[in-house]
């Protein structure tokens, strides 16, 4: 059976998600992301005085390739923070290690085998679906990839994520849920090892999110890669889904590992789950210190001991010793010949030069002002009313000798009307400028 043929289909679902191995860039080795004593500190003020406030409280974890990890936690708590800073985007002000298998990690690194899915989705509203994704490969795949290998990986790429169908549609079209597996998409041109989600079931309805958290899980399982995203409250359902969570409270990890020990993991710690309550909902009720905070202290501290113990800190419980585990009414347990840390090393991707995307970023602009009419249109007439206007004001002006300085001030005006509807455009775009800027990792 080829790679395409290895299809996933969800439970109940009308839509056929599939995931494929087929990928231009060599696969990326699968990186088992590690943490410890990690401090995330912020300048804030109170009277016009500096005061700094800790957001992560050194904590540790442990986040598998194969895996796909739910950060939980109530609204507050850090868990895009700490996605932030495991994904190299908050580095000033935050302290603690990170590793990348057994090595620590490299910014550079870093940036070449993770990629980060922001909450709102940054694709171009005016582009097709096959556009974007075309634009992507040719900004992102080294220019050793002939053009025809691009579109091929586009297509195999819209077939996997199921939005081949979609291709031509543009894309502020998609519903909510398609336009967050096209964000997907468009990081998985570069064949990523490490994929973070920030909150990426907010606003889809149940049967999106399920299809989803299909395709993550589908991502981490077929293709070994590390899937890690924050969730606020998923039902129990989708909850039971996920290989780890990673729970946080106040910046402090209350419990790390498989959704099925979370009830009795807490139960040997004195907090019962009532009958038929969502243990989601459950997770997030300690955590917001519904059941005491001294409770809250007790797990920060048993969860500190064991990652203490633990050379690769938080609970990594395998998938095949869940059951055996529950049965036997064990809960964290160090796995150190899983957790060894492997060598890690990968090459560091050649993108374009600075003039190739140059070129592709202008294409895009034209098809979007192309697509753009009103707006196209709006800017033309602009010009035309306000070259009618000035030239009426200095009708015969330029013969004048004795009004050279009114040719000056025509001089200078034009120029400061042309440069400033021209930064008007930047300072609108400013905002995808930033993403940009931030997908990178300028800043
Ligand atoms: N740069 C900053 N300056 C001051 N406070 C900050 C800064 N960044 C984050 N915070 C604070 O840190 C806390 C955690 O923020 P974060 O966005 O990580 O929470 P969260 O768990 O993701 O919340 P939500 O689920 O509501 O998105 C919040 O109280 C937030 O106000």
């Amino acid at each position: 059976m080829s790679n395409r043929d290895k299809c996933y289909q969800t439970e109940n679902n009308s839509e056929n998600i599939r995931t494929t191995g087929l990928q231009l860039l060599p696969k990326k080795p699968e990186v088992h992301l590690s943490f410890e004593s990690l401090t995330y500190t912020v300048n804030t003020y109170r009277k016009l005085k500096k005061v700094k406030k800790k957001i992560l409280h050194g904590i540790d974890g442990s986040f598998r390739s194969g895996q796909l990890t739910a950060i939980m936690g109530p609204s507050g708590c850090g868990k895009s923070t700490l996605l932030n800073v495991l994904a190299g985007y908050s580095i000033s002000g935050s302290s603690g290690q990170v590793y990348l298998n057994e090595s620590l990690r490299d910014e550079k690194q870093m940036a070449n085998i993770s990629c980060y899915i922001q909450q709102d989705d940054y694709v171009r509203d005016l582009l097709t679906v096959r556009e974007s994704m075309t634009v992507a490969a040719h900004l992102k795949l080294p220019t050793t990839v002939s053009a025809i290998s691009k579109a091929s990986q586009v297509e195999d790429l819209l077939d996997a994520i199921g939005l081949s169908v979609h291709g031509d549609t543009i894309t502020k079209r998609l519903s909510g849920g398609q336009k967050k597996r096209l964000s997907i998409a468009l990081e998985l041109i570069t064949n990523p090892s490490i994929l973070f989600l920030d909150e990426p079931t907010t606003g889809l309805d149940s049967q999106s999110c399920r299809n989803l958290v299909s395709l993550m899980m589908n991502l981490a399982h077929n293709e070994s890669r590390t899937m890690v995203c924050t969730l606020h409250q998923p039902s129990a359902l989708l909850f039971e889904k996920f290989d780890q969570v990673y729970v946080l409270s106040s910046g402090r990890c209350i419990y790390q590992g498989p959704p099925k020990l979370v009830i009795p993991y807490f139960a040997e710690n004195s907090v019962i789950c009532p009958p038929y309550h969502n243990p989601a909902d459950f997770l997030i009720e300690v955590a917001i210190g519904e059941y005491g905070t001294g409770v809250l202290v007790e797990l920060f501290d048993i969860t500190k001991l064991t990652n203490i113990n633990d050379r690769n800190k938080c609970l990594t419980i395998s998938n095949e010793d869940n059951e055996a585990q529950l049965d036997n009414g064990e809960y964290q347990k160090n796995n150190n010949t899983d957790n060894k840390r492997l060598p890690y090393k990968t090459e560091l991707l050649n993108k374009p030069p600075f003039y190739i995307q140059t070129y592709h970023l202008y294409w895009r602009n034209v098809i979007m002002y192309k697509r753009n009419k009103t707006n196209a249109m709006l800017r033309i007439t602009v010009h035309f009313a306000v070259a009618l206007l000035v030239s009426y004001i200095y009708r015969g002006v330029g013969n004048d000798a004795a009004r050279v300085l009114d040719n000056m001030k025509f001089v200078y005006g034009t120029n400061l009307f042309l440069a400033y509807t021209g930064l008007m455009a930047v300072i609108v775009s400013c905002e995808h400028t930033i993403y940009n800027y931030k997908e990178h990792r300028i800043i």
